[in-house]
């Protein structure tokens, strides 16, 4: 196992959904790897434990993170998500990163933006040696995900594209990923029991039986910066496309634009880092009688995505060992709402584990 091979990992973006996975790697460092712990899928990933993930290099543009060590950045300004682990320093300071669209008009009205000087991205993968970047942008980064994307393929460093901007299901990026040989993971992250996947499953439930999905909607409320900023309507575009593709792409008819409505409905402050989804299904059965189906989730958000950022990072770096380019077809699909190719979720973790053996 791993145990002098490292996965030397970047962050752009020190929001809670990074607090969450700087302070999981720490959580998990003694996991044993023999058994099923709590809250991971895999102690060990191909050869790779949780601990063998190093954080090396972070960037992000809020000037009460920059310049600071990212054990006290993943705390500060706007981060209010659940502690679960307490991180020693990790000499890797937050450097000052691009802003390009990354700040809405909320973030603006909340944040102060750093003065100093953007860095030389690429530059500084490349001084730390970064095998993978994890892009945890603002939803609605279209441009700044696309240089981060961009500096990724010219460094030679794996990306894993947590948000809504399409890139790996962009059939150019997808090619100037593959002709580069760097691996991509993406795009949108699907929580570990999240509102997209029960909502997948359960689609895909009404499928199978048989029954005849008619409407569905998931409403999703929160109180993190990323319900503050989808309040800017045009900013959750891509978000709202990506939520419902996941799901519909589980049912095999067209279920009418007007029929579905998924996807970030307000911000609740109170609820901090805390997301609650209302989901409701509605069918027909046997001899077309009414079935309706409706549940509510609470989660906490970002250790809810963690979780599977821990594995799709170890995903990228296998494909990184093996000079695979381009979208890893498995991986995206199993961790991401808007994969290149859609699978359902059972087929996606049989292709995950395929992968790991090194079998597909
Ligand atoms: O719970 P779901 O639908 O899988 O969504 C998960 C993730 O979706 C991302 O787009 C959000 O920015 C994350 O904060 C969130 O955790």
């Amino acid at each position: 196992m791993g145990e002098n091979r490292r996965v030397r990992v970047a962050i752009v973006g020190v929001g809670n959904c990074a607090a969450s996975l700087v302070q999981g790697v720490q959580y998990y460092r003694d996991a044993d790897a023999g058994t099923r712990v709590p809250g991971l899928m895999h102690v060990v990933f191909g050869e790779y434990h949780v601990r063998d993930i190093e954080f090396v290099a972070a960037f992000d543009v809020d000037a009460k993170k920059v310049s600071r060590d990212l054990s006290e950045a993943i705390f500060a300004s706007e981060n209010n998500t659940i502690k679960i682990a307490d991180v020693p320093p990790l000499g890797v300071t937050v450097q000052r990163g691009h802003t390009y669209d990354g700040l809405g008009r909320f973030y603006r009205e909340t944040i102060e933006e750093s003065d100093e000087t953007p860095v030389d991205v690429v530059a500084a993968l490349r001084e730390a040696e970064v095998d993978v970047l994890v892009s945890y942008l603002p939803v609605g980064s279209e441009e700044a995900d696309k240089f981060y994307a961009q500096a990724c393929i010219d460094a030679g460093v794996a990306f894993v594209n947590a948000l809504p901007v399409f890139i790996a299901s962009d059939p150019e990026w997808a090619e100037k990923f593959r002709a580069a040989g760097v691996p991509i993971v993406g795009d949108d992250i699907k929580s570990q029991v999240g509102a997209t996947i029960t909502h997948r499953v359960l689609a895909k439930l009404f499928e199978d039986r048989g029954v005849q999905l008619d409407r569905t909607m998931q409403l999703n409320v929160g109180g993190n910066m990323d319900f503050l900023n989808m309040k800017e309507l045009e900013r959750l575009e891509s978000k709202k496309i990506s939520k419902t593709q996941s799901v519909t792409s589980q049912v095999d008819r067209e279920l009418g634009k007007g029929n579905v409505h998924i996807g970030p409905s307000d911000y609740v402050q109170w609820l901090d880092d805390r997301k609650w989804a209302y989901v409701r299904l509605e069918g027909r059965a046997f001899g077309d009688v009414p079935l309706n189906l409706e549940y509510k989730l609470e989660v906490w958000d970002s250790p809810n995505s963690a979780g599977i950022i821990i594995d799709a990072v170890r995903a990228a770096k296998i494909a990184k060992d093996r000079g695979i380019g381009g979208p890893i077809l498995s991986a995206s699909s199993y961790f991401m709402k808007s994969p290149p190719e859609q699978y359902d979720d059972a087929t996606a973790r049989d292709e995950v584990e395929k992968f790991i053996a090194g079998e597909a």
